[in-house]
């Protein structure tokens, strides 16, 4: 299904924004590494949340759910033999799985999306595994992938962070369930390194006992740990809604979103703090966003590591903002459900807008006065390019058509109802 984006001057109104896909992916996993039962309130319900919840099910767990809430009995340290793990196209859930399987005999992780997570690389996580006792086998390093694990050993483990902070978060939630006490090390850089906090906190949350070095780059992990069952509750997911927040600044708007913690462990929580010096007016008190845009924004300079999933959405915003922009140390944004440099940037261009691109960095020369649009944008499966380039349309001079603009169920499959609530013109129409 394509989306088409006709320009919208003016937003105006109140959501609850969606719940957090990385809180809901990682209470699901704890829970379902309990023995007991424990509930998930408000979980995230898209592509990648199913993800999780369809493989702990194939696992073993017991998932029951209603309108507000998931009540799952976990397997513990004893997942259930399957043979094959669907994650559709959720790189997170591939990854912690990964791990989670070696506890299995012979698991196999299809192959459903050959032109995107079929595309990212798993390497450093296999290597790390591998080094723990797991057999695994590979396309060099990339899906299909077959472990064939049963008791990986801790120890002294490795593992490179320069690609993927998950590689990390993996290990982090299997070491606690292994005979040994661990010790991680992280080799080179660790991106994303925001995130880690949240699996940090997740786990602490379920009980487990993890003493990490102040930079993250050194873990200690007792073994011979239990998950506890407990009950959750997911807040509101800051990647999702800094598009929303986006399509507020490049309008003259009146949007409030809810459900937004000020004091959220989510990096992408910056998007307020980045609007904010790009002089977009807005307020934040009360968990409640507040944005009144004039459409008039000023060019700004992030470090886009610290909230890597909101970094498209702003600069979608910059494509309008007065002067040069530039988002840096985002080269892992290459690696993601498309390269979210070379190919996002081409579909910027189409639109009308004007980027350069550098091995870690996109710059945006801002034109207030629109770009031209009228143009078919190809969403490269990613979500977070269709819910970017939908901001581009509203302020484009002619419509915008997104095709396959459906992917964007991956995190937010009511981000185009969201819009149309608050007044932008975005209807789905039958692809070509
Ligand atoms: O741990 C997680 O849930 C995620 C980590 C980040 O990935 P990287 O660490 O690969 O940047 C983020 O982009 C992704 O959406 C979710
Ligand atoms: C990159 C993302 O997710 P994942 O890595 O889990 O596929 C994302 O949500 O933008």
């Amino acid at each position: 299904m394509d989306v088409l984006v006709t320009p919208t001057a003016t937003l105006q109104g109140e959501l609850g924004a969606l719940s957090s896909k990385n809180y809901t992916t990682r209470y699901l996993l704890v829970a379902a590494l309990a023995e007991g039962t424990s509930t998930i309130y408000y979980p995230a319900h898209s592509e990648d949340s199913d993800a999780m919840r369809r493989c702990i099910r194939d696992l073993g767990a017991i998932v029951e759910e209603d309108e507000e809430k998931i009540v799952i009995t976990g397997f513990g340290r004893h997942p259930k033999p399957v043979d094959k793990l669907d994650v559709g196209n959720a790189g997170a859930v591939l990854r912690f799985l990964m791990a989670i399987a070696s506890l299995c005999p012979d698991v196999t992780f299809i192959n459903r999306y050959p032109d995107s997570l079929g595309k990212r690389p798993h390497l450093d996580l296999i290597h790390s595994l591998t080094s723990m006792g797991v057999d695994i086998s590979h396309q060099e390093g990339k899906l299909p992938i077959t472990i064939k694990g049963g008791q990986p050993k801790g120890g002294h483990i490795q593992v490179s962070g320069n690609i993927s902070s998950q590689f990390l978060s993996a290990l982090l939630f299997l070491t606690p369930l292994l005979e040994e006490d661990s010790e991680i090390e992280v080799l080179h850089d660790l991106k994303s390194k925001v995130v880690v906090g949240q699996t940090l906190e997740v786990l602490q949350q379920a009980g487990i006992v993890i003493h990490a070095d102040e930079d993250y780059m050194r873990f200690r992990v007792p073994g011979r740990q239990q998950y506890q069952s407990k009950t959750y509750t997911v807040q509101g997911d800051y990647p999702g809604s800094a598009a929303v927040l986006a399509a507020a600044a490049v309008t003259q708007s009146n949007v409030k979103l809810h459900r937004l913690p000020v004091h959220s462990k989510q990096g992408e929580r910056a998007v307020v703090d980045v609007l904010r010096m790009m002089e977009c007016p807005l307020t934040h008190d009360n968990d409640i966003v507040h944005v009144q845009g004039n459409g008039k924004l000023k060019a700004v300079e992030f470090d886009g590591d610290h909230a890597t999933d909101a970094v498209l959405a702003m600069v979608a915003a910059a494509v309008f903002a007065e002067g040069t922009s530039r988002f840096y140390n985002v080269e892992n944004l290459r690696y993601k459900e498309c390269d979210r440099i070379t190919d996002y940037l081409n579909e910027l261009r189409k639109a009308g807008a004007k980027v350069e691109e550098r091995q870690s960095e996109i710059i945006v020369h801002g034109r207030p006065e629109g770009v031209e649009g009228g143009v078919e944008i190809n969403a490269h499966y990613d979500h977070r390019v269709i819910m970017a380039l939908t901001i581009v349309g509203l302020r484009a001079a002619k419509p915008l058509v997104i095709k396959d603009a459906h992917h964007v169920a991956k995190s937010y499959p009511t981000y185009f109802d969201h819009l149309k609530a608050l007044g932008a013109k975005v209807e789905w129409i039958e692809g070509v």
